[in-house]
C-alpha cells in the first residue's frame, strides 16, 4: 500500500508554528504567568480521573491553536477513526492496529477482516480469568500436587516490560501469597538469580512471546524447562508448570507446550501495546481477574476520551502536540517522565519502549526520509530519588528537558508524614523549574557576589503535571492509554509508522551470525570490520584461557 502525503514541514501550518516560535523567543514562563492570572486554572484539562495542568509549558493560546491546526493538517481526526475502525494503518506489515479492542466492553462489536475481534478478545479474557482463578485458589496445582505460588513470566520487550511494570504498580492489589518474577535478559545471570531459592514444585512458568521465535525468550524458556525437569524428573510436569502466551500456536506446540494451555492474541496487537491482552496473564494471576478488568475499563475510558473529545480539549492530543512543539520548534531532544510514586518505578522504562520503538523512525509512511526530528529520548525515575541525582541538569544545565510530573492525591499506604511531603516535593520542583530564582533574589538572600551566578536558577523549564486520585487499576489503565495515544498523535503528525520496529532486526541477524563464531572450536575466519573481528578474537582467547586454566 502506497501512502503519499505532503511533507508536513512544508505546510503553512508548520511554517506558522516556526514563525510563532521566533516571536515567542525570549518569553519566560514568568511573563506568561504574569500576563494571565488565571493561567494555572485555565491551561488545564481533565480526562476521566486525570487532571492535567499544562500551564507550566512554554505555550500560549495561539501556540495551542496553531498546533491543533497542524494536527488537522496531518489528518489526525481521520487517523484516529481509521485506527479505531481497524483499518490497516500499520502499512509496512499490512496490519490493523487494534489495541483499543483489547479493552472494548463485552457488548461492543468490531468486525475486522470478517471477524468480530471484540468477541475473540472476551473469549480469551474469560479463559485467562478461569485459569487465573484456579491458580489463585489452588485448584490448579503443580505436578506433585502443590499449589503454584511463584509465577515466572519469561518474555522480553513488550512481553515483559508491560506486565512487569503493571505488576509492580498494582502490588497493593496483589495476592500476598503469590510471588511474581520476570525473566527477560538472555544473560543467564538473570535466570539464575530469579530461580535462586525458588521451589520447582510450586512454580508456574508463563512463556510470553508474540512471535514465539524471540531468541532470548526461547533460550530462557528452554533453560527453565531443563531446571524444572531436572528437579521433578518427569516430562509430564511441563503440562502443569508451563503455559504460553502467543499468536503462534505452531511454535508453541513445537516447543512442547500443549496449545490447550496457550492464551492467544492477534497480529493486530503490537508487542509494546499488548500487556492488556493475554500478555498480562501473570498480572491477572497476581491481582485477580476483577482488578484486571477494572484496569481494562480505565484503558477504555481513556480510549473513549481520545476518540470523542475535540482536539482542543483532548488530553493525549494536547500532550502529543506540546511534545511536537518542543521537539520540532524548540529543539529539545529528550523527554523526562517523573512519577512521584514508588509503585511506578518501572513506568519510565515501559514508556521508553512504547515511545522510542514506536516513534524512533526516520522515514515517512511512504518511505521518504523525514526532514524534521521525530521521537525524543524518553527517560525518567521516580521522584524524589531523581531530585538527588539528575534534576541538577534539568535546573541548571544547558538544555531544555520537558518533563511530565505524575502525582497522586492518595497513596496506597498512608504512612504518617510521607505523602504530603512527597507531593510538596513534586509541586516545589515544577515551581522551581518554571520560575527559577533571579540573581536579585539570590543577592537578597545575602549570597556573596562570586556565588550569585552559581546559585541563580534561570527557570523557564517546562513541565506538565498529571494529578490522579490514587494509583488504582483503573487509573493505571488510564495513564497507559494516555501515553499510547500521545505517541499515536505524534506519529501521525510526523507521518511515520508508529507500529513497526524494523530497526531491531539488523542486530538480531548479526547476533545469530556472531554466536557460532564465539563458540566454534576452530578459529573462524572473520569477515567483520576490524573492530568487531578484534573483539571476537579477544573474547574467544579469554574464554579459552579461563576454561583451560
Ligand atoms: O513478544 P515477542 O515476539 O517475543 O517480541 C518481543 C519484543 O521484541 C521486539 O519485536 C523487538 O525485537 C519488540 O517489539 C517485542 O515487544
Amino acid at each position: 500500500m502506497t501512502v503519499t502525503h505532503q511533507d508536513i514541514s512544508t505546510t503553512n501550518q508548520w511554517q506558522a508554528l516556526a514563525a510563532h516560535a521566533e516571536e515567542l523567543k525570549g518569553t519566560h514562563l514568568r511573563d506568561l504567568f504574569g500576563a494571565d492570572a488565571e493561567r494555572g486554572a485555565t491551561f488545564t484539562a481533565e480526562a476521566v480521573d486525570l487532571y492535567v495542568d499544562y500551564s507550566k509549558n512554554l505555550v500560549t493560546d495561539e501556540t495551542l491553536g496553531l498546533l491543533v491546526d497542524l494536527a488537522r493538517a496531518a489528518g489526525l481526526p481521520e487517523r484516529i477513526e481509521a485506527m479505531f475502525r481497524g483499518e490497516h494503518i500499520n502499512v509496512t506489515e499490512d496490519r490493523a492496529v487494534l489495541h483499543t479492542a483489547l479493552r472494548a466492553p463485552r457488548d461492543a462489536t468490531l468486525v475486522v477482516d470478517g471477524q468480530d475481534v471484540v468477541a475473540d478478545v472476551h473469549e480469551v479474557l474469560d479463559r485467562m480469568a478461569a485459569f487465573a482463578a484456579k491458580v489463585r485458589s489452588g485448584e490448579w496445582t503443580g505436578h506433585t500436587g502443590k499449589r503454584l505460588t511463584t509465577i515466572v513470566n519469561i518474555g522480553i520487550g513488550g512481553s515483559d516490560l508491560g506486565p512487569k511494570m503493571a505488576t509492580i504498580a498494582l502490588q497493593p492489589y496483589a495476592d500476598p501469597d503469590i510471588t511474581s518474577i520476570f525473566v527477560s535478559n538472555v544473560d543467564g545471570d538473570d535466570m539464575a538469580a530469579a530461580l535462586k531459592g525458588v521451589d520447582p514444585e510450586e512454580t508456574l512458568f508463563i512463556v510470553a512471546s508474540k512471535t514465539f521465535t524471540t531468541i532470548e525468550t526461547i533460550t530462557n524458556a528452554k533453560t527453565a524447562r531443563t531446571w524444572l525437569l531436572d528437579a521433578l524428573g518427569d516430562g509430564a510436569a511441563v503440562a502443569k508448570h508451563f503455559v504460553a502466551v502467543s499468536t503462534n500456536a505452531e511454535k508453541v506446540a513445537e516447543f512442547g507446550i500443549d496449545t490447550a494451555n496457550m492464551f492467544g492474541f492477534w497480529d493486530w496487537v503490537g508487542g509494546r501495546y499488548s500487556y492488556d491482552s493475554a500478555v498480562g496473564l501473570s498480572l491477572m494471576i497476581a491481582v485477580g481477574p476483577d482488578n484486571f478488568r477494572a484496569m481494562l475499563a480505565g484503558f477504555h475510558a481513556m480510549d473513549q476520551h481520545f476518540r470523542t473529545t475535540p482536539l482542543e480539549r483532548n488530553v493525549p492530543v494536547l500532550l502529543g502536540l506540546i511534545g511536537v512543539w518542543y521537539r520540532n520548534f524548540q529543539g529539545t531532544a529528550t523527554h523526562a517522565v517523573l512519577p512521584y510514586n514508588q509503585y511506578l518505578s518501572r513506568f519510565p522504562a515501559y514508556l521508553q519502549q512504547l515511545d522510542m520503538e514506536s516513534n524512533g523512525k526516520s522515514v515517512t509512511l511512504d518511505g521518504a526520509p523525514v526532514t524534521y526530528q521525530t521521537g525524543p529520548v524518553v527517560w525518567g525515575e521516580p521522584g524524589t530519588n531523581g531530585q538527588h541525582a539528575f534534576y541538577q541538569l534539568i535546573h541548571q544545565g544547558t538544555q531544555t528537558v520537558p518533563a511530565d510530573f505524575i502525582g497522586f492525591v492518595h497513596p496506597a499506604d498512608e504512612v504518617p508524614g510521607h505523602h504530603d511531603l512527597l507531593t510538596a516535593n513534586l509541586l516545589a520542583q515544577t515551581e522551581a523549574l518554571a520560575f527559577g530564582k533571579t540573581p536579585e533574589e539570590v543577592r537578597a538572600d545575602g549570597v556573596p557576589e562570586e556565588l550569585v551566578a552559581h546559585k541563580t536558577f534561570a527557570g523557564n523549564h517546562p513541565t506538565t503535571t498529571i494529578l490522579a486520585p490514587k494509583l488504582t487499576p483503573s487509573v493505571l489503565g488510564q495513564l497507559v492509554a494516555l501515553y499510547e495515544h500521545k505517541v499515536f498523535t505524534q506519529g501521525t503528525v510526523w507521518n511515520i509508522n508508529s507500529f513497526d520496529q524494523w530497526g531491531v532486526e539488523l542486530g538480531k541477524v548479526l547476533a545469530n551470525r556472531i554466536t557460532p563464531e564465539l563458540t566454534a572450536d576452530e578459529a573462524p575466519s572473520l569477515t567483520h570490520d576490524s573492530s568487531t573481528n578484534a573483539l571476537i578474537e579477544r573474547y574467544r582467547a579469554a574464554r579459552r584461557e579461563s576454561t583451560e586454566g
